[in-house]
């Protein structure tokens, strides 16, 4: 007997590390319905047919949080397996532009610090993504 090959989706998500003029780096919560409700993640998305990554970001950040950023370097891309879902998730430094962050497609937003970000739930892909932070720092 074969038992058949288990197809397991796979997202690509370009994701903003978002920097302000106070080195605070934006964070935002996740509605709390559906996967990973609740937790508190980078702003991002998932990459569109044609897109560069850094377009993606540009237009995620522009979507979600209403705010024009500058795509600057990646900072890492992480390739993380959950239960049911595949990522990879392509990092890069963000400077604001214009805008104020308004939470337009998430629960909440928030400023934070370095030293803050260890007190929120991130799913578990972050700890890598912060890790990445804190070296770069
Ligand atoms: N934007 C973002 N997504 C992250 C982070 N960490 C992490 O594991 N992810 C995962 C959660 C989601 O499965 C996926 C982001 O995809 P998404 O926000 O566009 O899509 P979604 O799952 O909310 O919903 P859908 O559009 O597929 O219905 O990447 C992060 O820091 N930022
Ligand atoms: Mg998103």
């Amino acid at each position: 007997m074969t038992s058949k090959p288990i197809s397991i989706p796979h997202k690509i998500i370009g994701v903003g590390v978002l920097w302000n003029a106070q080195q605070q780096i934006l964070i935002d919560r996740r509605r709390p319905e559906g996967a990973m409700g609740g937790l508190w993640e980078f702003p991002g998305g998932k990459l569109e047919p044609g897109e560069t990554v850094e377009e993606c970001i540009k237009r995620e950040l522009m979507e979600e949080l209403g705010v024009e950023v500058e795509v600057g370097d990646r900072l890492i891309t992480i390739e993380h397996d959950y239960s049911h879902l595949r990522v990879t998730l392509a990092v890069h430094h963000c400077h604001y532009l214009s805008g104020v962050p308004q939470p337009i497609e998430c629960a909440e937003i928030r400023w934070v610090t370095l030293d803050e970000i260890e007190q929120y739930n991130f799913p578990a892909a972050n700890v890598q993504i912060i890790a990445a932070i804190k070296d770069y720092k």
